[in-house]
């Protein structure tokens, strides 16, 4: 026993010797370092287990507007104060794009050159592109239609399953992940979508669980089924790209113009489109179930939201078959604010996102901070997105109504009280250029939900218990671990024929990041 004693504080004080060790480069100017739990692997095992989330973590109850963590020789600053984020924006040696390429990198191994443009202006036409493929008009448009129209298909497919068996039972997240999957990817990738495929979607499932461990470095012969996946998956878009693909979003025509145009390889290009499934896995599925689950596990708002959907874009008609109800998708994306604010207020409290920038040369933030080249800055959303300051006494609360305004309108960015207080999109200048296209998915697959089907909890003893949470998932909000089974009716009075009344609309989602 006291050989065990011995060395557990033998390896403590070695690794305590390491620490200080590797301290000598600190400039007293830096922010203050926080030391970690277990010497010198405290912080990796942290963010190994809660991926960006453990900087949220560490910040709570720190007095520091910034403090420093040491990883081995290498700086990560956390920004521990809102006042701080006008400086991070405004800095132009805080980057973004190495993170871009090192994801790309690490995940999808493309040839040196493609990595190169990286370095290049390359990388603020993709974002350029990107964003005008997705800003409203004819080119979202047609994405949107496609998404529309499979949401349309998969929930009348659910209607006639219930209407045959009286019920159906479902995995609640599972069949959300797998709904907006497809609908998306149809959206974007057209009718060669490669993800109608079972085993390119299982393929996907075997490698995404594990790309947290892909980019933090774990050793490659723990990850030999994963690498195994990854490349069946992405082999399925080295083939679509090969194939005719003339009908998919115009996202996909413009990255392939300019990837040609700067010579990258097809193989390296397929690589690139595929990684889109990330965001919408990571990022969208988890938010439009949670955004699902935040209204059914609440009746009241649940009613008022149905109530307000009614009112403002369902119209009934009945011909000599049946009612048929007409959903006008330019009313539910800027005329229904409790909607809207619901799903924004998920977003607030549930996200736990932490916006990561590269320091490209030494600098002083703020005036005031002296930021080291080479080490990476992180802003834990989390923080500010619970801050009174910002939100009010009832910051932690859910509060469907706090982005409506008194006459009950939507709320955009000029009426928060900061212009950096709503984060869930990101921070200015890197703002996800998918918000519209996604934020116009989720309002549709909410609202048809809520307006055609009842929602039952069969797990957690019948109530809407909160699940446990997947942590350390490449995830802008943490996804259920447990299965989570519902019963699925249909509504009442929501039986009949239903359609879209998509229009050609310029008309934007009123979302508070802008
Ligand atoms: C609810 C859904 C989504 C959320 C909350 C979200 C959030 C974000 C955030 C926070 C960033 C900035 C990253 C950072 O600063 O760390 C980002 C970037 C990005 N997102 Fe999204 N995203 C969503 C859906 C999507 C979808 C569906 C796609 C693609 C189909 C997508 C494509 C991208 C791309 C390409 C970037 C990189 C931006 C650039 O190149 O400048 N996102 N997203």
């Amino acid at each position: 026993m006291i050989t065990v004693i011995y060395s557990i504080v033998g390896v403590l004080v070695f690794l305590l010797a390491l620490d200080l060790w590797f301290r000598r480069g600190y400039d007293p100017r830096e922010p203050p370092i926080l030391a970690p739990n277990i010497p010198l692997i405290g912080h990796l095992v942290g963010f190994a287990k809660h991926a960006t989330g453990y900087a949220a973590m560490v910040s709570v109850g720190r007095p520091e507007e910034i403090f420093a963590i040491n990883f081995f020789n290498f700086r990560i600053y956390i920004i521990n104060s809102r006042h701080l984020i006008p400086a991070v924006q405004k800095n132009k040696l805080l980057s973004f794009a190495p993170f871009q390429k090192q994801f790309t990198g690490v995940l999808t191994r493309p040839s040196k050159h493609t990595l190169d443009l990286f370095d290049t202006d390359h990388i603020h036409e993709l974002t350029r592109v990107q964003l005008a493929a997705w800003t409203p008009g004819k080119d979202l448009d047609h994405q949107n239609v496609r998404v529309a129209d499979t949401l349309m298909f998969e929930m009348e497919r659910l209607s006639e399953q219930i209407s045959m068996q009286g019920g159906a039972v479902t995995d609640f997240f599972e069949w959300t992940r797998y709904t907006n999957m497809i609908a998306a990817t149809n959206g974007i990738y057209g009718s060669a979508n490669p993800m109608r495929n079972s085993e390119v979607w299982d393929a996907f499932l075997g490698w995404y669980p594990n790309m947290m461990k892909h980019l933090s470095g774990y050793p490659s012969f723990l990850l030999k089924e994963s690498a195994k996946a990854r490349d069946r998956f992405l082999n399925s878009f080295d083939e679509y790209l090969q194939n005719d693909h003339s009908d998919a979003g115009e996202v996909i025509f413009a990255r392939e113009r300019l990837f040609s145009r700067d010579q990258v390889p097809v193989k390296d290009m397929a690589g690139s489109q595929a990684l889109f499934t990330v965001g919408l896995v990571g990022n969208l599925s988890p938010t439009v179930f949670w955004t699902v689950w935040d209204i059914f596990s609440r009746p009241q708002l649940l009613a008022e939201i149905r109530e307000e959907l009614e009112r403002v874009a369902v119209t009934r008609y009945e011909d000599g078959e049946g009612p048929i109800f007409e959903l006008d998708v330019a009313a539910l994306k800027s005329r229904c604010p409790l909607l809207l604010s619901a799903h924004e207020e998920t977003q607030r409290t549930r996200f736990r996102h932490a916006n990561v920038r590269q320091v490209m040369e030494d600098t002083l933030l703020d005036g005031r901070h002296w930021l080291k080249k080479g080490s990476m800055l992180i802003i834990p959303n989390k923080m500010i997105h619970n801050h009174p300051e910002v939100w009010g006494a009832n910051a932690k609360e859910f509060d469907p109504r706090r982005f409506t305004s008194e006459k009950g309108l939507p709320i955009g960015r000029s009426a928060l009280s900061t212009s950096y207080a709503f984060l869930a999109w990101g921070t200015a200048p890197t703002l996800c250029p998918a918000r519209q296209f996604a934020a116009t998915q989720i309002l549709l697959f909410t609202a048809l939900m809520v307006l055609r089907f009842e929602v039952d909890p069969i797990y957690g003893e019948g109530q809407w218990r909160m699940p446990k949470l997947l942590t350390g998932a490449l995830a802008v909000i943490e996804p259920p671990e447990e299965k989570m089974d519902v019963r699925i009716r249909n509504r009442r009075g929501a039986e009949g024929s239903w359609r879209l009344k998509m229009g050609e609309s310029k008309t934007r989602v009123p979302i508070a990041s802008g």
